[in-house]
């Protein structure tokens, strides 16, 4: 039975997929259409991405994309493992400003589904990691915003793989949650699929 966990912020969605064992390892449904919108999300994916992160201590995040194309994202960890994160940045939400996460890793098999609306990073707690997700709504650079994945006004409880980090140019610049603009958040409340 594939096992759902909301977490402290409840539309953040842990998924962890039945996998049979035998003899020769495993046998997984990772992902199925009906499934997934009978019991976490009525939405479509329209395109799957992976990265490779090859040390330990990589931040990749805070990201989100504006509408027309903010994404609902479906995370999963197949080689390596990260701490995932998703931070409710849907203007007059009772949970604004907070996080969720939880450790994804090829092992563990877990996904996590984060709706529009939240800002997504992760930390790699191994080196050579690498990270599949499935997203709602293309690709647009034009639409492309961040967060700083340290911003004390949001407190994220990074592991301790974090205190040396590997970032990005553009990560190592965004803006804390104060500076984004409100244009930039989710507005009016929408419990959004
Ligand atoms: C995200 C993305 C990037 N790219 C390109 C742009 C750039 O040249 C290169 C690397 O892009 P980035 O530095 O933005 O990659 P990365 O930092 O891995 O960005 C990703 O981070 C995680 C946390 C997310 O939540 C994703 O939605 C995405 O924002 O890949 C695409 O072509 N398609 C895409 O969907």
């Amino acid at each position: 039975m594939t096992q759902l966990e909301r977490l402290a912020i409840a539309d953040i969605v842990k998924i962890v997929p039945t996998r049979h064992g035998d003899d020769r390892g495993y046998f997984s449904e990772v992902f199925k259409d009906a499934w997934f919108r009978e019991h976490v999300a009525d939405v479509t994916f329209v395109q799957d991405n992976q990265s490779l992160s090859a040390a330990k201590g990589t931040i990749r995040g805070l990201h989100f994309q504006l509408d027309p194309f903010a994404q609902g994202k479906l995370i999963q960890c197949i080689r390596g493992s990260v701490f995932d994160v998703a931070v409710d940045i849907r203007a007059g939400s009772p949970t604004f400003g907070q996080w969720a996460g939880a450790e994804l890793s090829g092992g563990n098999g877990a996904q996590l589904w984060i709706p529009t609306g939240f800002a997504h990073g992760f930390l790699t707690l191994e080196p050579h990691t690498i990270v599949h997700y499935k997203v709602t709504a293309p690709y647009s650079a034009q639409h492309d915003r961040g967060l700083r994945w340290n911003d004390p006004a949001i407190g994220i409880a990074w592991p301790a793989e974090a205190a040396e980090v590997v970032l990005s140019e553009k990560d190592a610049a965004q803006p804390s949650l104060a500076d984004l603009p409100p244009s930039f958040t989710f507005s009016p409340f929408l419990e959004r699929a």
